[in-house]
């Protein structure tokens, strides 16, 4: 661990009492990747107080190495680092009741309550603070980008939508985004959005301030701050409420695809962009398969399609070896509907550009054929059509060709010209929600499974 920075004697103290409680509160988070493993142990790996627990609160950022059994099959792995903010009072409020970690039965914090400290107010301006004074504590940054100002005093709300990691609102001003599961490395999450803002992209919100750490001369991004899109809906539940309607989505996945192909065309000016010749497609195939092998591992409902779902790889392989190239560039890397936030005005602005949560950063960082997100989106319509009873197949068909259309229309380049590339690019996708969907959703794996079925067919090719 490196820098410690806390009131003497209640780290250790802290670190012990919380360990009990944060082995049956953690697992129940939906932001915990580890699903389904127990926790067996927690390592330190920044312990910093932010406010000393002699008060009414105390206050602690806690970066924590979870120990839990290596999955079946998968290689050894030093546990997951989560980032929490822990406070400590005496007893909770009432409001404060669905925050509870626990009650501290010994050391010298007995009798004390230790919660979820971003369901309070007063913690969570503790951090807003932190940003607009730009302030160093131990080892936590906190960074503002010249020429941006915080008001003080913007009072904070947590986001009750429960997402991979947490947000808090500032008054109607600002939204900071907590990320959950940390690692070591620069973050697209505030890098992209970072890039699209000094472009003049204005389909993202630009970043405002930002916290990172620098532990044993690793940095790790920890939060966001943007301008919060006041009285925006997102993608998803607009799709739903025209679904419910009855109503067709097709002006809005126009927009949309307008939209992704403004962020595209601007990320490729931004950020380098790469040709895929036969090795890189080979490698890109091999990904692709080795994650679908892994997948049915841990799902074993995809069996009985994984040779339909393999074809579409290989259909991309024969493409390959016969000398199509790509072009590949950085992507959002895990558009869907609920990305995608439209404005009272109509302006629609992407969001969340950390990509699927679960792959390595490496991975997330590396430039990717555009079709990538088309690819998510065209998923997230059958999504909607498929999650409302009875499906609504033709509704999704509608809003997939739109979408496409609209992004022709500003990239120049219609995804539909490429099938072989979509399909291979949608299975990915489909054969990752199936994986998602066991492990955070069981309720909703026939979703995706749905799809598993029409993507194994090899008639596909020629949709959508
Ligand atoms: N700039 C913003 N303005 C308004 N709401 C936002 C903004 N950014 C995110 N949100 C809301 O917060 C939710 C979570 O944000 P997101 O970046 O998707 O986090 P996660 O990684 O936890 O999914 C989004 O679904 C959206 O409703
Ligand atoms: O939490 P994130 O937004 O980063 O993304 C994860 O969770 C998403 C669900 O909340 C999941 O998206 C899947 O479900 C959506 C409907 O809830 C649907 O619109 C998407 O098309 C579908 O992929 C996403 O895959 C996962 O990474």
């Amino acid at each position: 661990m490196a820098d410690t920075v806390t009131s003497s004697g209640t780290t250790a103290s802290l670190l012990t009492s919380l360990e009990p409680l944060l082995r049956s509160w953690l697992p129940r988070q939906r932001w915990f990747a580890g699903k389904g493993r127990p926790v067996t142990g927690f390592t330190p790996v920044s312990v910093t107080e932010l406010l000393p627990p002699d008060g009414r609160l105390g206050l602690y950022h806690l970066l924590l190495r979870v120990h839990q059994p290596d999955a079946p099959g998968a290689p050894p792995h030093p546990g997951d680092c989560y980032q929490l903010l822990i406070g400590v009072r005496e007893a909770l409020p009432p409001r404060l009741a669905p925050a509870l970690i626990g009650h501290v039965t010994e050391g010298p914090l007995a009798g004390r309550t230790v919660y979820e400290a971003l369901h309070d107010t007063r913690p969570a301006e503790v951090l807003l603070e932190a940003l607009r004074t730009r302030a160093r504590i131990g080892a936590l940054r906190f960074e503002r980008e010249s020429g941006q100002e915080i008001r003080a005093g913007l009072v904070a709300r947590l986001m009750t939508a429960e997402q991979s990691n947490s947000s808090v609102v500032y008054g109607d001003t600002f939204i900071l985004k907590l990320l959950r599961r940390v690692v070591p490395g620069v973050n697209p999450d505030l890098e992209l959005p970072l890039a699209l803002a000094r472009e003049g992209c204005a389909r993202v919100p630009a970043p405002t301030a930002w916290l990172h750490a620098d532990v044993d001369a690793q940095p790790y991004v920890l939060a966001v701050l943007q301008p919060f899109v006041s009285g925006a809906a997102d993608g998803w539940e607009l799709a739903l409420r025209e679904l419910a309607k009855g109503e067709d989505f097709v002006a809005e996945a126009r927009a949309l695809g307008r939209a992704t192909a403004e962020v595209h065309t601007a990320l490729a000016r931004a950020l380098p962009t790469v040709t895929l010749g036969p090795a890189q497609l080979r490698l890109l195939v091999d990904g692709m398969t080795e994650r679908l092998a892994a997948a049915v591992q841990a799902v074993p409902a995809l069996r009985p399609y994984e040779p339909g779902l393999r074809s579409a790889y290989a259909a991309l392989a024969d493409l390959a070896a016969e000398g199509h190239t790509w072009t590949a560039q950085r992507v959002h890397g895990d558009l869907h509907l609920g990305q995608c936030l439209r404005s009272p005005s109509g302006d629609w602005s992407l969001i969340d550009f950390e990509g699927e949560p679960a792959r390595p950063l490496a991975e997330r960082r590396m430039p990717q054929p555009p079709v990538r997100d088309i690819a998510g989106m065209l998923r997230s319509f059958d999504y909607a059509a498929h999650s409302v009873t009875p499906p609504a197949p033709d509704w999704a068909h509608a809003c997939r060709a739109a979408y496409c259309s609209g992004y022709a229309e500003v990239a120049g380049r219609d995804p539909r010209t490429d099938p072989v590339l979509l399909r291979a690019h949608e299975t990915d996708k489909a054969v990752y929600e199936v994986v998602y969907e066991a492990r955070h959703r069981p309720d909703w794996l026939a979703v995706p499974l749905t799809a598993v079925r029409r993507l194994a067919l090899p008639d596909q090719e020629a949709r959508p």
